[in-house]
């Protein structure tokens, strides 16, 4: 059984209680390894070495060059460990090995990236129309960032906030989901190996709606980003907004994928699937709505079902494996109570909508790729985040009809649309509220593109230049060269 310690102001630490609680790997549902149960206790320790660490610690003295070589450090320290935190990531979350292996790379790219820009974020001189008055901008870290992290994609959901946030000059306090923990505090391995100052770095593991809260309620931490449920993050926003907190939110979706007639059919069979089964269907981008126009239904959807059929299941740290298990059992349970609720509301069950029968996948979280048909955008299996791998098919006739049901969500995340008509591809990303449209393609990501939702998909952006918008903040300074002050009574 593998041991994890807390990572706090730079020292490996049992949480305050002396509790801990194990890690279940998904595929073996048996567990591997064993993590402390933080409490507040933990999370005011990492908040004052994250305090100590921004207000007078090295970090703060720091050149924004250097802070970029620690950065830097840190991706090629991450490149030398790909197979070992895959591996890790894959035993702890249950996601394919194919998948973490792929993540791991990006994240080189992303530390490098944002490693490179760590000295290039600077304000502006402003040319006023008053001679005798200098003023310009700066553009400085917010402080202490709170960032609470999902367990569907830990190290690269954790990376979209770390990378830049460390390149602005900020300091971190972690809190990783309590059911995918250890390749998070693995990483912090690293960070410690790389060279970061004591408490700029910090992890603290434990129940979300425990230690969570406090944090976001912590008066020592400036900033919360969260990613995670669109419940969880509504809860959040509120109680930040009570302690006037900047919150950025990357929340759940409803995506729809829409493939019209004149589509590479082909293509899009391949860009549905990679937006329901990939992941399992565990992730924010998923295209879980499938916008079919009526003249293709049964052709695109015999393809689909073939395709779909064929998946194979089986044991994520298999590199031939397609599919693997859901991370955890209450996702399982939530998958096919939503099956249940399909079915209740008319919904009829194409493909799947059960377990595996297959002796080999009792052991795990396994749920079948699901098709759903005889769905109308308003049942709940239509507007709800499933976050499993069971996809709904609507059918549309015209295109005005297929942005008006991809509209008609609460969400706005991703869409993807399919068309050989460039024009119909344009006309459709800019017809559709949401922070992301896939035109010919499906669930791509970059650290240069900006990535995050409208309406209640969240607010604030992660990845590109607009990153730098939620982790500084803008001073204006003005310098008077009037040898006598002006007029107090006027405003200047
Ligand atoms: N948009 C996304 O990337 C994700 C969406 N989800 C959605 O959320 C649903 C619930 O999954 P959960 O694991 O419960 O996600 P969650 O949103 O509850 O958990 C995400 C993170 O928030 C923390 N958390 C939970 N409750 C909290 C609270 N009251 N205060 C502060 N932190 C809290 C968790 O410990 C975890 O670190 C999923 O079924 C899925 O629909 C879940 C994970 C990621
Ligand atoms: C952005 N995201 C939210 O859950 C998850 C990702 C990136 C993606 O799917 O595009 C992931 O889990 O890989």
């Amino acid at each position: 059984m593998e041991q994890y310690q807390l990572y706090i102001g730079g020292q490996w630490v049992e949480a305050q209680s002396g509790e801990r609680s194990e890690s279940i790997n998904p595929y073996t549902n048996e567990a591997w390894a064993s993590v402390p149960v933080g409490a507040e206790a933990d999370i005011d320790l990492a908040v004052q070495a994250a305090r100590r660490a921004f207000d007078e610690g090295p970090w703060s003295k720091m050149s924004n060059s250097e802070r970029g070589r620690l950065l830097i450090r840190l991706a090629h320290l991450i490149e030398n460990n790909i197979e070992r935190l895959a591996q890790i990531e894959t035993r702890d979350n249950g996601k394919l090995i194919r998948e973490t292996t792929a993540h791991l790379k990006s994240l080189v790219d992303y530390y490098i990236y944002f490693g490179g820009m760590a000295d290039k974020i600077h304000g502006d001189v402003i040319p006023l129309n008053k001679t005798s008055v200098l003023n310009y901008t700066l553009r400085e870290p917010i402080g202490v960032v709170g960032a609470i992290t999902p367990w569907n994609s830990p190290l690269l959901l954790t990376t979209w906030k770390a990378a830049p946030a460390l390149a602005a000059g900020n300091v971190m306090v972690i809190k990783p989901s309590s059911t995918t923990p250890c390749s998070i505090l693995e990483f912090a391995k690293l960070v410690e190996e790389a060279g970061f100052p004591p408490g700029v770095f910090n992890v603290v593991t434990g129940p979300g709606s425990r230690i969570g809260n406090y944090l976001v309620q912590h008066p020592g931490v400036d900033k919360i980003s969260f990613t995670g449920g669109t419940d969880t993050g509504r809860s959040l926003a509120s109680l930040a907004g009570k302690h006037i907190k900047r919150i950025t939110l990357e929340l759940g979706g409803k995506s729809p994928n829409i493939v019209f007639e004149d589509a590479n059919l082909d293509n899009a069979v391949m860009g549905v699937m990679a937006g329901i089964y990939a992941a399992c269907g565990q992730t924010c981008s998923a295209g879980s709505r499938l916008l079919l126009q009526r003249s293709i239904y049964d052709e695109f959807l015999n393809k689909l079902a073939e395709r779909s059929r064929q998946i194979k299941l089986g044991d994520p740290s298999d590199w031939h494996t397609e599919v693997g298990p859901l991370a955890n059992r209450s996702q399982l349970e939530k998958v096919a109570y939503y099956v249940d609720i399909a079915k209740q509301e008319g919904a009829e069950v194409l493909l799947g909508g059960k377990r595996p029968e297959a002796a080999e996948l009792q052991q795990g979280l396994f749920y079948e790729p699901t098709i759903l048909t005889n769905v109308t955008n308003d049942m709940r299996v239509a507007r709800e985040e499933i976050f499993g791998p069971v996809l709904s098919v609507i059918p549309f006739e015209t295109e005005d009809e297929a942005i008006r049901i991809a509209n008609d969500s609460d969400f706005g995340l991703v869409a993807g649309v399919w068309t050989n008509h460039i024009s119909r591809g344009h006309r459709m990303a800019h017809a559709i509220r949401s922070g992301t449209v896939w035109v010919n393609t499906f669930r791509n990501a970059n650290y240069a593109s900006p990535f995050g939702g409208y309406k209640a998909s969240g607010y604030g952006r992660e990845n590109g230049l607009e990153v730098l918008k939620d982790y500084t903040q803008v001073k204006s300074v003005w310098v008077e060269t009037e040898e006598k002050m002006r007029d107090p009574f006027v405003v200047g």
